[in-house]
Formats: C-alpha cells, structure tokens, sequence
C-alpha cells in the first residue's frame, strides 16, 4: 500500500497581503497531519474519508476525462486533485488505473470539527503525493507543491497557496505566491505539464525555509469556529482603496523584519514583528469593517502580552486560532490557565521539520 503524509499549518504573518502576487508571509508546518493511502481500483475509483459520512465518493473515467458522482458530492479539493493528477498522468502517457484512496485526519476532533488548521491544504498535498507514488509520475517536491496549487485553483482560486507550502515543505517558511487568475486562465489553454515547465507562469512564487525562532516557545490557541475564511477575503478585496496599497507596503516591511528577527537569531524583533503584524491586521479589519481579531482572539493576544510574549490572530481571523511565542524563560502555566478561564482551548501542536530543499 502507498502512504503519504501531509501536515497541517498556521500563518505566522502576511495574511491577506499574501493573496497578491509576490507579497511575503511567514508560515509553519505543524506535527498534525493527513494521510492519504492509495490502493489498487476495480473498475471505478473510490475515495473514503470521515468527510464524506458513510457514502465514499466515486468517480470512473468518461471520453473526456473523468466521471464524477457530482449528485452525492460536490467538486472539492480531493476530487478537483485526481482530476488534474489524472490529466497530468495522461499527457506523460502513463496507462490510467483506478485507485481507492483513504484519507484520515489529525486535523479535526473526534466529532469532525475543524480548528484551521490547515486541512483542505493538506489533503491536497497527501492526495497529490499518494497519486505520485501510485503512478511513479516522479514529481519533485517543488512540483507536487505546483499540482497542488494548480488543482486548488479550480475550487478555491483567490486562496493564496501559503498553506499548500507549508504543507510541502514543513518547517519555518517564508512564501510567496504566483499570480492564481493568470494560471487559471493557462488551465484552460494548455497542458498541465506546459504550465509546471513554464516558469515565467509562476513569477511572484517564492519559497524558503527560515530558522526556528531562538529563545521563543510557540503556543497556540484555538477560540471557535470562525466566520467563512472565503468571505472575509472577498470583503478585503472589494475595500482595496488607498489605504490597501499602504497596507501591503506595511505588511511586506513587517514580514521582512520578522524573516530577519528569525535569521538573526533575534527574539526581541521577532516579538516586535509579531506585534506589528497582531496591529495591521487590526487595522486591516477596521478598515473594511470586518472583525478580523474577534473580543476572545484578543483575550488570547493580551494574555501573553501581559506575561512578556507576543500573539497574535493566525490566518484569516474572525476565530479559529491564535499564535503566540513566549521566552523560553516565561510561565506558561500562567498563560495556559488565562486562556482556560477565557474558553480559550489550548492546542498542543509543535513546529513540523522541514523537508528536503524548496529548490
Ligand atoms: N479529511 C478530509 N477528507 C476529505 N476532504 C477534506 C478533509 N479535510 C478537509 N477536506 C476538504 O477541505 C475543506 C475544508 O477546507 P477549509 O474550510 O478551508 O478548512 P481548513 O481551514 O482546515 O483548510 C473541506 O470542505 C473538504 O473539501
Ligand atoms: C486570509 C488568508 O491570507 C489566510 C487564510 O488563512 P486560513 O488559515 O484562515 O484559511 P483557511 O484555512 O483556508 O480557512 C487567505 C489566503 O492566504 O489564502
């Protein structure tokens, strides 16, 4: 049988200044993760996971591609990643098979619920890399990030592929991306290995692993179930006036600072960089009248100010989870008991290692 693992993540800073070309963020891997286990189909393909309920999603191959149960499940993240893995399979002329593929996930509790943690990235990672292996498509690690963002595009096109990088990569990583609307519009013209092999076509993507922050122990927070991440990003988009350009500018020299707080070995700057970028997105919310950092992701926040740390919302807000770092040297029961006092569920997560190069 083929495994592939994939790991969930949490945005550390940069978010909703990522979803434009070229714009830097820091993000981590985390130790929870998605396994995807792919075996041999017989005469149709089949996909099992808690998400679906009792009924598998299947699908079989039509003239044209492939031929999905559309009525019993909608296009999601793991059915638009066998579509376009089985394009990609096509156009090296690799003979096509039926798979059934079982995902699992550490990402949500017993009851299915999510924490934001990540996980439509890391069944797309798990799903891509479990079909490379079940094919032998030899996919480098950079290229099975590409395919990943490829088929996210097809569901999620505005999303900014931060969390399919550190998926991939694992560890402490700076990301980021190409211009998504532009290799939309090449998903419909060419081939999937013409758009992997042009690289003028990923212009804007970067990606490069930073070191572990010295002296500072990360916590995280978990506050509710947030309001739509889709959502929130498209109230941002239809506000970008003047102040979004200076948002963007602030964002970009905070992130900046931050990667040198990390390279530097500089737990004071990157406290302050933290801080910055807790205060932009702040701003960020008022300004287009959304509530980013919701009353309990700022109970969170003021807590670890108060015992020395930094913290702030991780990803899109409006509730999910909060990120801190803390002196090694600090209390963190104090903390952990605040939090607790506040409804505020403590996740017991640590940084993934990073893997291989993100050349
Ligand atoms: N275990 C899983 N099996 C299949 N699909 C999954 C699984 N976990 C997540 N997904 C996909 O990811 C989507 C959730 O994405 P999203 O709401 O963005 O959560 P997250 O913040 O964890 O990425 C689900 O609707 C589903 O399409
Ligand atoms: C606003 C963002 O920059 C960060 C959103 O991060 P989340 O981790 O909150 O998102 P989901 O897990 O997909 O719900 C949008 C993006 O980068 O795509």
């Amino acid at each position: 049988m083929i495994e592939f693992r994939a790991h969930g993540k949490l945005f550390v800073a940069g978010e909703y200044a990522v979803v434009e070309p070229g714009q830097p963020s820091v993000l981590i891997a985390l130790d929870r993760a998605i396994t995807a286990r792919v075996t041999e189909g017989h005469g149709a393909g089949s996909v099992h996971s808690q998400e679906y309920g009792n009924l598998p999603l299947t699908w079989t191959r039509a003239e044209d591609g492939l031929a999905l149960d559309r009525e019993h499940h909608p296009y999601d993240y793991v059915m638009a990643t066998i579509d376009l893995v089985e394009k990609l399979r096509a156009e090296l002329g690799i003979a096509p098979r039926f798979h059934d593929l079982r995902i699992e996930s550490q990402l949500d509790d017993a009851s299915g619920r999510k924490f934001g943690l990540g996980s439509s990235a890391a069944v797309t990672v798990a799903t891509v890399g479990a079909l490379d292996r079940f094919y032998g498509l030899g996919l480098s690690q950079r290229r099975r990030f590409m395919v990943a963002l490829l088929a996210t595009i097809r569901v999620a096109p505005r999303a900014s592929g931060g969390d399919l990088a550190a998926s991939t990569f694992g560890g402490w990583l700076r990301y980021s991306a190409p211009d998504r609307e532009a290799l939309a519009g090449l998903l419909d013209e060419r081939s999937v290995s013409a758009i992997l092999d042009d690289e003028q076509a990923w212009a804007g993507f970067d990606v490069e692993h930073l070191p572990a922050p010295a002296d500072l122990r990360l916590l995280v927070g978990w506050t509710g179930s947030p309001a739509s991440t889709t959502k929130l990003v498209g109230v941002v988009r239809r506000h970008r006036d003047g102040d979004y350009a200076a948002f963007l500018d602030a964002s970009r020299a905070c992130v900046d600072d931050l990667t040198t707080g990390l390279r530097t070995g500089d737990a004071d700057r990157t406290l302050a960089a933290l801080r910055r970028a807790r205060g932009l997105l702040q701003g960020l919310g008022t300004s287009v009248g959304s509530q980013i950092e919701t009353p309990r992701l700022a109970t969170l926040c003021d807590v670890v100010e108060a015992a020395g740390g930094a913290a702030k919302p991780s990803g899109a807000g409006g509730g999910d989870c909060g990120i801190a770092l803390v002196p090694t040297d600090g209390d963190d029961a104090e903390i952990l008991r605040a939090w607790e006092a506040h409804d505020i569920r403590h996740l017991s997560v640590a940084v993934q290692p990073e893997e291989g190069t993100t050349r």
